[in-house]
């Protein structure tokens, strides 16, 4: 890829996997609306390719935009409590300026964080914890219509809706990513669910890196490691994206420690 790749919300959890996985890979263009400490930007990234400003700011967004060849959009809200008037601005005002920005700018390509929660009342009283397990077959695939499990993932849902509008409206290819539950080292700890829709952090690089080299349309996929226990499909990822995880939380123990007692 000859020209750089515009990452938003770079100084977050998933930027920071994404950036320690493949940062070298690419030049960059960083977006966060604070400031990044040194250790956080890799080494090639001149100050001039760092911005500091919000999502939510359409000057900036596109002056950002400027000569990029794609965007992963990661900036927003990602408390699962958040309130309405922040995810609002945050992540569906947010994510409508990063597509019309884009669109100003002919930039081609965008792949969007969207959550596990856009689809969280999947999970019933009746399909819980079992669908938790590997023994459960159950699995949404990302052709399903969203039932998002709060405002947040109303929010999550809109944003793919968004990208949807924008890929058959402008021809922007666009995928999004229903990111599961992301920690480095190790699955989350004594939690099912949390380890059915683990994301490591390299896998995550990984699939970030696929959305930028793959053909494609538009999609929903899932993003999570190659889990036993998992109820989200990512046969769509494999498939389209070439998406081939390394990771999987069975591991790993219940309390989340390695199986073979190497802490990896
Ligand atoms: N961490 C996870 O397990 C999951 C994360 N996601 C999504 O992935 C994305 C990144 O999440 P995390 O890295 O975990 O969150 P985070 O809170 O660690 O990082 C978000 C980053 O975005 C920046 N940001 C927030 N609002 C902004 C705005 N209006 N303008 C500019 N920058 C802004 C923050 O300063 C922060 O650096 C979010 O959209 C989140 O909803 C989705 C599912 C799971
Ligand atoms: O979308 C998100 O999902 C993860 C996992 O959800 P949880 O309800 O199992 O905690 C969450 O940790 C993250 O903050 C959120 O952005």
């Amino acid at each position: 890829m000859s020209k750089p790749v515009l990452l938003t919300g770079a100084g977050g959890r998933v930027g920071q996997a994404v950036l320690r996985g493949i940062g070298s890979e690419y030049d960059w263009r960083l977006l966060d609306r604070e400031p990044l400490a040194s250790d956080r930007v890799p080494d090639r990234v001149s100050a001039a390719d760092r911005y500091v400003a919000d999502v939510t700011d359409f000057e900036a967004v596109r002056e950002a935009m400027e000569g990029v060849e794609a965007v992963i959009h990661l900036a927003g809200d990602p408390r699962t409590d958040a309130p309405w008037d922040s995810v609002l601005r945050n992540n569906i005002d947010g994510t409508r300026t990063i597509f019309e920005a884009a669109v100003d700018a002919d930039v081609e390509r965008v792949a969007f964080a969207s959550s596990n929660h856009a689809v969280g009342h999947y999970e019933t009283d009746e399909r819980t914890p079992g669908m938790y397990r590997s023994d459960d077959d159950y699995r949404l695939d990302g052709t399903e219509f969203p039932r998002p499990s709060n405002l947040y993932g109303v929010s999550k849902a809109t944003g793919e809706l968004l990208g949807r509008f924008y890929h058959d409206e402008y021809g922007i290819d666009v995928v999004c990513v229903r990111i599961g539950n992301l920690t480095r080292s190790h699955p989350p700890r004594e939690y099912e669910r949390g380890q059915a829709m683990w994301l490591s952090h390299r896998d995550c690089a990984h699939l970030f890196d696929r959305c930028l080299r793959a053909d494609y349309g538009f999609e929903i996929v899932y993003g999570i490691s190659d889990n036993d226990r998992k109820y989200y499909s990512i046969e769509r990822a494999r498939e389209v994206l070439g998406y081939d995880p390394r990771d999987n939380s069975a591991e790993y123990t219940f309390e989340g420690d390695p199986m073979d007692g190497d802490d990896g």
